[in-house]
């Protein structure tokens, strides 16, 4: 079995009756969908708020029942993938493009708990590029700025053209090694005026769940 199927695999046991379910994006959570829509299938009886179209048509695909957002007051557990996790359970979102939703549902939820593969654990952030979300009117203005701090910007393509998130931004992916303080990082990127969210991830995780070659790993916030 591959590390992601097995983090995901992992994470549906912490999946019980009656729960909201925040359902994250990406390749990882793909395989937590397939082990959720086979308990469903047996009579499990959850309510997911999706994060991006993507996980909306799998989740569709799969039964598994789904609820808006602004129907529900909180959520009881999100499961979703990281692109890089340090030691503290910090982390780099956005690789597949769904930072701002999965960041609003991760705020919402009572628990958070990522699933990755042993590659994604990392000593300190910044070796994945970091993904801003942009509004597109202005956005020349915002990579420039980002040009003079040296962080290398560049708008993320999808083929050809520009990449443009489920809420209608772009993406300018940086590149911030060695990343010493990311809380500083992050709030200098939340006072930019145009910048609609970031990837980083601070003390948002609960629980990381890592697939290794012996097996799953559960490593839970100091
Ligand atoms: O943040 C994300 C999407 O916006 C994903 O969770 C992240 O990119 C990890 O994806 P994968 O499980 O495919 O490696």
């Amino acid at each position: 079995m591959n590390e992601k199927q097995m983090a995901g695999e992992k994470a549906a046991e912490f999946i019980e009756d009656g729960m909201i379910l925040g359902l994250g994006t990406g390749s990882t959570v793909y395989y937590m969908l397939q082990e959720l829509g086979k308990r469903v299938q047996g009579g499990l009886n959850i309510h997911g708020v999706s994060t991006s179209k993507a996980t909306t048509n799998l989740a569709k695909s799969l039964n598994i029942p789904l609820c808006s957002i602004n129907d529900i007051d909180g959520i009881d557990l999100t499961i979703d993938g990281a692109d890089e996790v340090d030691g503290e359970l910090n982390g780099i979102k956005g690789g597949g493009g769904a930072l701002l939703y999965e960041k609003v549902v991760a705020s919402m939820s009572s628990k958070v708990i990522w699933i990755v593969d042993s590659a994604k654990r990392v000593d300190s952030l910044g070796r994945f590029p970091l993904p801003v979300e942009v509004l597109p009117f202005g956005s020349r203005y915002l990579f420039r700025i980002f040009e003079k701090e040296g962080l290398q910007p560049a708008f993320r393509k999808k083929g050809e053209a520009l990449f443009i998130t489920d809420s209608g931004h772009t993406i300018i992916d940086l590149k911030v090694p060695r990343m010493e303080d990311p809380q500083k990082t992050a709030s200098w990127l939340d006072g930019l005026t145009g910048v609609i969210e970031h990837g980083l991830f601070l003390n948002m995780a609960d629980l990381l769940i890592v697939g290794e070659p012996e097996g799953p790993t559960v490593v839970h916030r100091k």
